[in-house]
């Protein structure tokens, strides 16, 4: 399956060269992705056109046995992630495969910048070269963001408790550790209280920005915290007190919070709940559109 795809028009010049890029800025994080590219008008078995071929050996990559594909809508709705050169890409991509909306970017975007990648094509190779350094940098910020949220930050979980939590941290981390996770943990020493949303922001917004894969927040009833959490955009809290709540939140709704609450559950059962959480597996297909649709109401269209 093509994990991160890079589509143009023709997929003979702009996303074969940002493919090959962005592969290379993985290798050199240590990470691996199925990457492969597409165009939105390509026809299929087309060799990539001679001078991206040879700004690319100018690159150090070898373009020869690429054959374009079409940017058909099965290819996109499979993709993890699709980077679009142009926001006219982007547009028709999300017009073939709607439900790829969230997943969907143009480079320049997901780069944390804005603009559209400049097509080459029918002129000189300086101005191919121009394009590639510009592909080059984008896809040198795409790949800091990809390892964010694919990298060393997949071992990492955040901890954060209040007053009320903080008897259940020690078994949670536990648990955590037991499973082979790094732990970063947040909240008031014992005997000192902590106001919760303040806590929960913290971990939130280290699950939101990929610094932590997931987070667990503890409270009196782990209510507040979740509360708190689902605040924050991109954040799934889920409060759960039994295994099989905690591994349909992950299963079904995709969720990247637990909240329990310390007054609620002991530390044996919540370790149980941890270890559901952790077993838990995003099924996606009709559960991926639901959340899909979750993510919508972050961006309210009026
Ligand atoms: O949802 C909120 C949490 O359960 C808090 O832990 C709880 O409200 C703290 O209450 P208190 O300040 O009375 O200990």
């Amino acid at each position: 399956m093509t994990q991160v795809l890079f589509v143009c028009s023709g997929n003979t010049c702009r996303s074969p060269l940002a493919a090959a890029l962005f592969q290379r800025a993985l290798v050199r994080r240590n990470l691996a992705a199925e990457v492969g590219s597409a165009g939105v008008s390509a026809s299929d078995g087309e060799a990539a056109s001679g001078p991206a071929q040879e700004v690319a050996r100018e690159w150090g990559f070898d373009l020869s046995r690429h054959r374009s594909r079409r940017a058909a809508a099965d290819l996109v709705r499979s993709a993890e992630l699709v980077l679009a050169m142009t926001e006219a890409h982007k547009r028709q991509l999300l017009q073939m495969a709607p439900e790829a909306a969230g997943r969907v970017f143009t480079l320049a975007e997901y780069a944390g910048t804005q603009g559209d990648v400049d097509d080459p094509f029918g002129q000189d190779l300086d101005r191919y070269r121009a394009t590639m350094r510009q592909i080059e940098t984008l896809t040198e910020r795409a790949a800091d963001r990809w390892e964010r949220s694919h990298g060393h930050a997949r071992d990492r979980v955040m901890v954060g408790w209040d007053h009320a939590g903080r008897v259940l941290r020690e078994p949670v981390v536990e648990v955590l550790r037991q499973a082979g996770l790094q732990v970063e943990e947040t909240g008031p020493e014992e005997g000192q209280p902590a106001d919760y949303p303040d806590v929960a922001r913290q971990v939130a917004e280290a699950v939101a920005s990929g610094k932590a894969a997931f987070g667990v927040l503890l409270c009196g009833t782990g209510i507040g915290m979740s509360i708190a959490a689902n605040k924050v955009r991109g954040v799934r809290a889920a409060l759960c007190h039994d295994p099989f709540s905690a591994r349909m939140a992950r299963a079904h709704n995709d969720a990247n919070v637990l909240a329990m609450g310390g007054r609620v559950i002991g530390p044996g059962p919540a370790g149980e709940v941890v270890r559901a959480f952790l077993e838990g597996k995003f099924e996606g297909g009709r559960h991926g559109r639901r959340v899909e649709k979750i993510a919508g109401l972050e961006h309210p269209s009026c």
